[in-house]
Protein backbone atom coordinates (compact mmCIF):
# COMPACT_ATOMS: atom_id res chain seq x y z
CA UNK A 1 0.00 0.00 0.00
CA UNK A 2 1.69 3.62 -0.93
CA UNK A 3 1.14 5.71 1.64
CA UNK A 4 -0.37 9.04 0.56
CA UNK A 5 -2.44 11.81 1.92
CA UNK A 6 -5.79 9.99 1.12
CA UNK A 7 -4.60 7.24 3.33
CA UNK A 8 -3.36 9.43 6.35
CA UNK A 9 -6.75 11.19 6.28
CA UNK A 10 -8.66 8.42 6.26
CA UNK A 11 -6.41 6.58 9.56
CA UNK A 12 -6.66 9.75 11.86
CA UNK A 13 -10.00 11.64 10.65
CA UNK A 14 -11.95 9.37 13.05
CA UNK A 15 -10.07 10.11 15.97
CA UNK A 16 -12.18 11.77 18.75
CA UNK A 17 -11.71 15.24 19.65
CA UNK A 18 -12.42 16.56 23.40
CA UNK A 19 -15.31 18.27 22.26
CA UNK A 20 -17.00 15.16 20.84
CA UNK A 21 -16.68 15.84 17.52
CA UNK A 22 -14.00 13.91 15.19
CA UNK A 23 -10.87 15.02 13.92
CA UNK A 24 -12.52 14.80 10.16
CA UNK A 25 -15.16 16.90 11.13
CA UNK A 26 -13.49 19.68 12.70
CA UNK A 27 -11.19 20.28 9.97
CA UNK A 28 -8.37 21.03 11.58
CA UNK A 29 -5.61 19.48 10.00
CA UNK A 30 -3.52 21.87 7.47
CA UNK A 31 -0.89 21.82 5.35
CA UNK A 32 -0.45 17.78 5.00
CA UNK A 33 2.32 16.45 3.33
CA UNK A 34 3.85 12.77 3.44
CA UNK A 35 7.59 12.56 1.74
CA UNK A 36 9.45 8.94 1.51
CA UNK A 37 8.95 7.22 5.44
CA UNK A 38 7.67 11.11 6.95
CA UNK A 39 4.33 12.42 7.06
CA UNK A 40 3.92 16.13 8.70
CA UNK A 41 1.01 17.97 8.95
CA UNK A 42 -0.39 20.73 11.03
CA UNK A 43 -3.30 21.14 13.60
CA UNK A 44 -4.75 24.31 13.57
CA UNK A 45 -6.81 25.36 16.57
CA UNK A 46 -8.60 28.36 17.90
CA UNK A 47 -6.76 29.11 21.29
CA UNK A 48 -3.80 27.96 23.33
CA UNK A 49 -5.99 26.22 25.73
CA UNK A 50 -7.54 24.13 22.72
CA UNK A 51 -4.00 23.29 22.01
CA UNK A 52 -3.17 21.76 25.29
CA UNK A 53 -6.18 19.23 25.07
CA UNK A 54 -5.60 17.87 22.04
CA UNK A 55 -2.33 16.31 23.09
CA UNK A 56 -3.92 13.31 23.52
CA UNK A 57 -5.29 13.12 20.16
CA UNK A 58 -1.79 14.12 18.95
CA UNK A 59 -0.29 11.12 20.34
CA UNK A 60 -2.93 9.01 18.97
CA UNK A 61 -2.89 10.05 15.48
CA UNK A 62 1.33 9.52 15.64
CA UNK A 63 0.88 6.23 17.28
CA UNK A 64 -2.03 5.29 13.65
CA UNK A 65 0.45 7.18 11.21
CA UNK A 66 3.55 4.85 12.85
CA UNK A 67 1.91 1.77 12.21
CA UNK A 68 1.48 2.41 8.19
CA UNK A 69 3.72 0.82 6.19
CA UNK A 70 7.27 2.41 5.55
CA UNK A 71 6.55 5.10 7.86
CA UNK A 72 9.12 6.06 10.63
CA UNK A 73 8.72 9.54 11.23
CA UNK A 74 5.72 11.55 11.95
CA UNK A 75 5.55 15.51 13.08
CA UNK A 76 2.59 17.03 14.00
CA UNK A 77 2.45 20.65 14.81
CA UNK A 78 -0.14 22.24 16.73
CA UNK A 79 -0.58 26.01 16.37
CA UNK A 80 -3.07 28.84 17.86
CA UNK A 81 -2.72 32.52 17.97
CA UNK A 82 -0.90 33.71 20.28
CA UNK A 83 -2.88 36.00 22.88
CA UNK A 84 -1.74 39.90 21.80
CA UNK A 85 -2.52 43.04 22.40
CA UNK A 86 -4.77 45.32 20.01
CA UNK A 87 -2.99 47.10 18.05
CA UNK A 88 -4.07 49.82 15.83
CA UNK A 89 -5.83 49.11 12.32
CA UNK A 90 -3.24 48.76 9.99
CA UNK A 91 0.27 48.24 11.87
CA UNK A 92 -0.20 44.43 12.97
CA UNK A 93 2.66 42.70 11.84
CA UNK A 94 4.91 40.31 12.76
CA UNK A 95 8.58 40.43 11.42
CA UNK A 96 9.80 40.11 8.45
CA UNK A 97 10.93 36.65 8.35
CA UNK A 98 9.72 33.81 6.23
CA UNK A 99 8.64 30.73 7.83
CA UNK A 100 6.80 32.24 10.84
CA UNK A 101 4.03 30.27 11.99
CA UNK A 102 0.94 31.17 10.88
CA UNK A 103 -1.71 33.04 12.76
CA UNK A 104 -5.09 31.01 12.83
CA UNK A 105 -7.44 32.97 11.69
CA UNK A 106 -11.34 32.67 11.66
CA UNK A 107 -11.38 31.82 7.31
CA UNK A 108 -10.21 33.74 4.00
CA UNK A 109 -9.50 37.26 4.67
CA UNK A 110 -9.72 39.93 1.89
CA UNK A 111 -6.47 42.01 1.22
CA UNK A 112 -7.15 45.65 1.99
CA UNK A 113 -7.37 47.84 -0.81
CA UNK A 114 -7.61 44.33 -3.25
CA UNK A 115 -10.61 44.05 -5.31
CA UNK A 116 -10.01 40.88 -6.84
CA UNK A 117 -7.63 38.12 -6.18
CA UNK A 118 -7.46 35.46 -9.20
CA UNK A 119 -4.77 32.64 -8.36
CA UNK A 120 -3.95 30.95 -11.65
CA UNK A 121 -2.77 27.46 -11.84
CA UNK A 122 -2.12 24.35 -13.81
CA UNK A 123 -2.29 20.49 -12.77
CA UNK A 124 0.99 20.11 -14.59
CA UNK A 125 4.24 21.97 -14.65
CA UNK A 126 5.73 23.37 -18.09
CA UNK A 127 2.38 24.30 -19.23
CA UNK A 128 3.26 27.99 -19.36
CA UNK A 129 1.34 29.26 -16.61
CA UNK A 130 3.86 31.61 -15.07
CA UNK A 131 4.31 32.88 -18.40
CA UNK A 132 0.38 33.40 -18.88
CA UNK A 133 0.42 35.20 -15.23
CA UNK A 134 2.80 37.81 -16.26
CA UNK A 135 2.04 38.37 -19.37
CA UNK A 136 -1.77 38.59 -18.47
CA UNK A 137 -0.73 41.34 -15.82
CA UNK A 138 0.98 43.21 -17.93
CA UNK A 139 -1.63 43.33 -20.22
CA UNK A 140 -4.48 44.19 -17.81
CA UNK A 141 -1.97 47.16 -16.64
CA UNK A 142 -1.88 47.78 -20.18
CA UNK A 143 -5.77 48.27 -20.38
CA UNK A 144 -5.38 50.85 -17.24
CA UNK A 145 -6.01 48.70 -14.58
CA UNK A 146 -3.89 48.59 -11.05
CA UNK A 147 -2.98 45.02 -11.39
CA UNK A 148 -0.38 43.07 -8.78
CA UNK A 149 1.41 39.59 -9.08
CA UNK A 150 2.15 37.67 -6.45
CA UNK A 151 5.11 34.68 -7.86
CA UNK A 152 3.25 31.33 -5.24
CA UNK A 153 5.36 29.15 -6.66
CA UNK A 154 7.57 27.89 -4.25
CA UNK A 155 8.94 25.18 -6.60
CA UNK A 156 10.43 27.85 -9.14
CA UNK A 157 9.73 30.97 -8.58
CA UNK A 158 10.47 32.41 -12.30
CA UNK A 159 8.75 35.72 -12.00
CA UNK A 160 11.53 37.79 -11.06
CA UNK A 161 13.19 36.92 -14.42
CA UNK A 162 10.12 36.98 -16.48
CA UNK A 163 9.14 40.35 -15.42
CA UNK A 164 12.61 41.79 -14.92
CA UNK A 165 13.15 42.45 -11.60
CA UNK A 166 15.56 41.63 -8.46
CA UNK A 167 17.01 42.15 -5.21
CA UNK A 168 15.56 41.69 -1.85
CA UNK A 169 12.42 43.64 -1.20
CA UNK A 170 13.08 46.42 1.47
CA UNK A 171 11.15 46.96 5.07
CA UNK A 172 11.70 50.04 6.33
CA UNK A 173 10.13 49.05 9.72
CA UNK A 174 10.73 45.76 10.17
CA UNK A 175 7.05 44.80 9.93
CA UNK A 176 5.59 45.83 6.24
CA UNK A 177 7.16 44.48 2.96
CA UNK A 178 7.95 46.89 0.16
CA UNK A 179 6.82 45.20 -3.34
CA UNK A 180 9.25 45.95 -6.33
CA UNK A 181 7.15 47.52 -9.94
CA UNK A 182 7.68 46.93 -13.16
CA UNK A 183 6.13 47.50 -16.67
CA UNK A 184 3.28 49.12 -14.55
CA UNK A 185 2.96 45.78 -12.46
CA UNK A 186 3.13 45.65 -9.01
CA UNK A 187 5.33 42.50 -8.29
CA UNK A 188 6.43 39.93 -5.06
CA UNK A 189 7.97 36.56 -5.52
CA UNK A 190 8.48 34.24 -2.95
CA UNK A 191 12.07 34.11 -5.04
CA UNK A 192 12.73 37.96 -3.74
CA UNK A 193 12.62 36.48 -0.27
CA UNK A 194 15.00 33.27 0.03
CA UNK A 195 18.72 34.03 -0.71
CA UNK A 196 20.46 33.52 -4.08
CA UNK A 197 20.87 30.02 -4.85
CA UNK A 198 19.56 28.59 -1.41
CA UNK A 199 17.74 25.81 -1.40
CA UNK A 200 14.24 25.74 1.03
CA UNK A 201 13.04 22.37 2.27
CA UNK A 202 9.20 23.72 2.75
CA UNK A 203 7.41 22.21 5.74
CA UNK A 204 4.03 22.96 5.91
CA UNK A 205 3.79 25.75 8.73
CA UNK A 206 6.14 27.87 6.91
CA UNK A 207 4.43 27.46 4.06
CA UNK A 208 1.45 28.37 5.45
CA UNK A 209 3.33 31.46 7.24
CA UNK A 210 5.84 32.35 3.76
CA UNK A 211 1.98 33.28 2.19
CA UNK A 212 0.09 34.77 4.60
CA UNK A 213 2.64 37.24 5.09
CA UNK A 214 2.92 37.66 1.32
CA UNK A 215 -0.96 38.21 1.66
CA UNK A 216 -1.30 40.41 4.83
CA UNK A 217 2.11 42.49 4.99
CA UNK A 218 3.19 43.31 1.93
CA UNK A 219 1.84 46.79 0.72
CA UNK A 220 0.05 45.98 -2.00
CA UNK A 221 -1.64 49.46 -2.20
CA UNK A 222 -4.77 49.64 -4.44
CA UNK A 223 -5.42 47.20 -6.51
CA UNK A 224 -7.80 46.11 -9.50
CA UNK A 225 -6.47 43.00 -9.38
CA UNK A 226 -4.00 40.74 -7.75
CA UNK A 227 -2.64 37.77 -9.76
CA UNK A 228 -1.39 34.65 -8.19
CA UNK A 229 1.10 32.59 -9.75
CA UNK A 230 0.78 29.39 -7.58
CA UNK A 231 2.89 26.10 -8.02
CA UNK A 232 2.00 23.28 -10.32
CA UNK A 233 -0.40 20.97 -8.78
CA UNK A 234 -2.61 20.58 -6.12
CA UNK A 235 -0.88 21.06 -3.28
CA UNK A 236 -0.36 22.87 0.07
CA UNK A 237 0.49 26.25 -0.99
CA UNK A 238 -3.52 25.85 -2.88
CA UNK A 239 -4.71 24.99 0.01
CA UNK A 240 -3.21 27.28 1.93
CA UNK A 241 -3.76 30.63 -0.13
CA UNK A 242 -7.68 29.27 -0.13
CA UNK A 243 -8.10 29.29 4.14
CA UNK A 244 -6.02 32.45 3.98
CA UNK A 245 -7.38 34.52 1.10
CA UNK A 246 -11.01 35.40 0.04
CA UNK A 247 -10.09 33.97 -3.54
CA UNK A 248 -12.54 35.55 -6.25
CA UNK A 249 -11.44 32.42 -8.51
CA UNK A 250 -8.93 30.46 -10.08
CA UNK A 251 -8.10 30.38 -13.63
CA UNK A 252 -6.61 27.28 -14.78
CA UNK A 253 -3.90 27.30 -17.91
CA UNK A 254 -3.49 24.05 -19.93
CA UNK A 255 -1.82 22.76 -23.09
CA UNK A 256 -4.17 20.87 -25.48
CA UNK A 257 -1.95 17.76 -24.67
CA UNK A 258 -4.37 14.68 -23.01
CA UNK A 259 -2.20 14.17 -20.49
CA UNK A 260 -1.67 18.01 -19.31
CA UNK A 261 -5.97 17.87 -19.18
CA UNK A 262 -6.29 15.21 -16.92
CA UNK A 263 -4.22 16.78 -14.62
CA UNK A 264 -5.74 20.15 -14.87
CA UNK A 265 -9.10 18.59 -14.37
CA UNK A 266 -7.99 17.29 -11.20
CA UNK A 267 -6.56 20.98 -10.50
CA UNK A 268 -10.20 22.17 -11.02
CA UNK A 269 -11.81 19.76 -8.88
CA UNK A 270 -9.27 20.93 -5.75
CA UNK A 271 -10.25 24.26 -6.33
CA UNK A 272 -13.92 23.52 -6.61
CA UNK A 273 -13.77 21.86 -3.15
CA UNK A 274 -11.88 24.71 -1.67
CA UNK A 275 -14.36 26.83 -2.88
CA UNK A 276 -12.62 28.51 -4.65
CA UNK A 277 -14.98 29.33 -8.02
CA UNK A 278 -13.28 28.61 -11.33
CA UNK A 279 -13.78 31.44 -13.40
CA UNK A 280 -12.29 29.28 -17.04
CA UNK A 281 -9.71 27.73 -18.56
CA UNK A 282 -6.81 29.07 -21.29
CA UNK A 283 -5.33 26.92 -24.30
CA UNK A 284 -1.46 27.78 -23.91
CA UNK A 285 0.51 26.85 -26.88
CA UNK A 286 -2.32 26.52 -29.12
CA UNK A 287 -0.96 26.72 -32.52
CA UNK A 288 2.36 27.00 -33.90
CA UNK A 289 2.30 29.92 -36.90
CA UNK A 290 5.85 29.26 -38.81
CA UNK A 291 7.48 32.72 -38.62
CA UNK A 292 8.57 32.45 -42.49
CA UNK A 293 5.80 30.67 -43.88
CA UNK A 294 3.09 31.58 -41.94
CA UNK A 295 1.92 27.76 -42.16
CA UNK A 296 -0.32 27.15 -38.93
CA UNK A 297 0.97 23.78 -36.92
CA UNK A 298 -0.29 22.28 -33.92
CA UNK A 299 2.18 21.19 -31.91
CA UNK A 300 0.06 19.60 -28.73
CA UNK A 301 -3.11 19.21 -30.50
CA UNK A 302 -5.83 21.89 -30.92
CA UNK A 303 -9.14 22.75 -29.05
CA UNK A 304 -8.90 20.14 -26.22
CA UNK A 305 -9.21 22.71 -23.45
CA UNK A 306 -11.93 24.32 -25.22
CA UNK A 307 -13.71 21.70 -25.24
CA UNK A 308 -13.31 20.15 -22.08
CA UNK A 309 -14.36 23.58 -20.73
CA UNK A 310 -17.62 23.32 -22.45
CA UNK A 311 -17.87 19.43 -20.75
CA UNK A 312 -16.90 20.43 -17.55
CA UNK A 313 -19.82 24.02 -17.96
CA UNK A 314 -16.91 26.35 -17.48
CA UNK A 315 -16.17 29.30 -19.53
CA UNK A 316 -13.05 29.12 -21.96
CA UNK A 317 -11.12 32.07 -21.67
CA UNK A 318 -9.09 31.96 -25.07
CA UNK A 319 -5.79 30.41 -26.57
CA UNK A 320 -2.47 31.55 -26.79
CA UNK A 321 0.13 30.44 -29.90
CA UNK A 322 3.51 28.99 -29.00
CA UNK A 323 5.75 31.34 -30.20
CA UNK A 324 9.79 31.35 -29.68
CA UNK A 325 8.89 35.26 -28.86
CA UNK A 326 7.27 34.25 -25.97
CA UNK A 327 10.26 32.20 -24.58
CA UNK A 328 12.46 34.93 -25.38
CA UNK A 329 10.50 37.98 -23.81
CA UNK A 330 9.71 35.82 -20.51
CA UNK A 331 13.64 35.22 -20.48
CA UNK A 332 14.46 38.96 -21.00
CA UNK A 333 12.39 39.96 -18.14
CA UNK A 334 9.89 41.73 -20.75
CA UNK A 335 6.81 40.31 -21.16
CA UNK A 336 5.52 39.61 -24.85
CA UNK A 337 2.16 41.56 -23.97
CA UNK A 338 4.16 44.61 -23.85
CA UNK A 339 4.09 44.61 -27.67
CA UNK A 340 2.23 44.97 -30.15
CA UNK A 341 2.11 41.48 -31.94
CA UNK A 342 -0.39 38.63 -32.59
CA UNK A 343 0.33 37.02 -29.13
CA UNK A 344 0.26 40.47 -27.64
CA UNK A 345 -3.19 40.79 -29.41
CA UNK A 346 -4.46 37.57 -27.60
CA UNK A 347 -3.28 38.91 -24.21
CA UNK A 348 -5.22 42.13 -24.38
CA UNK A 349 -8.20 40.40 -25.68
CA UNK A 350 -8.07 37.35 -22.67
CA UNK A 351 -7.77 41.32 -20.39
CA UNK A 352 -10.30 43.16 -21.84
CA UNK A 353 -12.62 39.33 -21.59
CA UNK A 354 -12.10 39.62 -17.81
CA UNK A 355 -11.97 43.44 -17.31
CA UNK A 356 -16.01 42.98 -18.85
CA UNK A 357 -16.65 40.13 -16.81
CA UNK A 358 -15.98 42.04 -13.66
CA UNK A 359 -12.68 40.95 -12.94
CA UNK A 360 -9.98 44.00 -13.22
N1 LIG B 1 3.05 30.22 -25.61
C1 LIG B 1 4.33 29.94 -25.47
N2 LIG B 1 5.17 29.95 -26.53
C2 LIG B 1 6.48 29.65 -26.39
N3 LIG B 1 7.08 29.32 -25.21
C3 LIG B 1 6.28 29.30 -24.13
C4 LIG B 1 4.88 29.60 -24.18
N4 LIG B 1 4.37 29.50 -22.92
C5 LIG B 1 5.40 29.14 -22.13
N5 LIG B 1 6.55 29.01 -22.84
C6 LIG B 1 7.87 28.63 -22.34
O1 LIG B 1 7.73 27.34 -21.73
C7 LIG B 1 8.55 27.25 -20.57
C8 LIG B 1 7.66 26.90 -19.36
O2 LIG B 1 6.78 28.00 -19.14
P1 LIG B 1 6.40 28.47 -17.67
O3 LIG B 1 7.61 28.54 -16.77
O4 LIG B 1 5.56 29.67 -17.81
O5 LIG B 1 5.52 27.23 -17.23
P2 LIG B 1 4.87 26.89 -15.83
O6 LIG B 1 3.62 26.17 -16.14
O7 LIG B 1 4.79 28.10 -14.99
O8 LIG B 1 5.91 25.89 -15.27
P3 LIG B 1 6.35 25.62 -13.76
O9 LIG B 1 5.20 25.98 -12.89
O10 LIG B 1 6.69 24.17 -13.79
O11 LIG B 1 7.52 26.54 -13.54
C9 LIG B 1 9.26 28.59 -20.43
O12 LIG B 1 10.53 28.49 -21.02
C10 LIG B 1 8.39 29.54 -21.26
O13 LIG B 1 9.13 30.63 -21.79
Amino acid sequence: MTVDREVVLREISKIALPGGETLGQADLVRALAVEDDTIRFVLEVGSAEAARELAPVEAEARRRLLALPGIAHVHIVTTAPAARPAAPAGKAAPSLKIGGHPTAQAGPQPIPGVRHIIAIGSGKGGVGKSTVTSNLAVAMAKAGRKVGLLDADIYGPSQPRMMGVSGRPASPDGQRIEPLHAHGVTVMSIGLMLKEGEAVVWRGPMLMGAIQQMLQQVNWGKLDVLLIDLPPGTGDVQLSLCQKAAVTGAIIVSTPQDVALLDARRAIDMFRKLKAPVLGLIENMSSYVCPRCGHEAHLFGHGGVATEAEALGLPFLGELPLELDVRLAGDSGRPVALGEGVTAQAYARLADRLVKGGIG
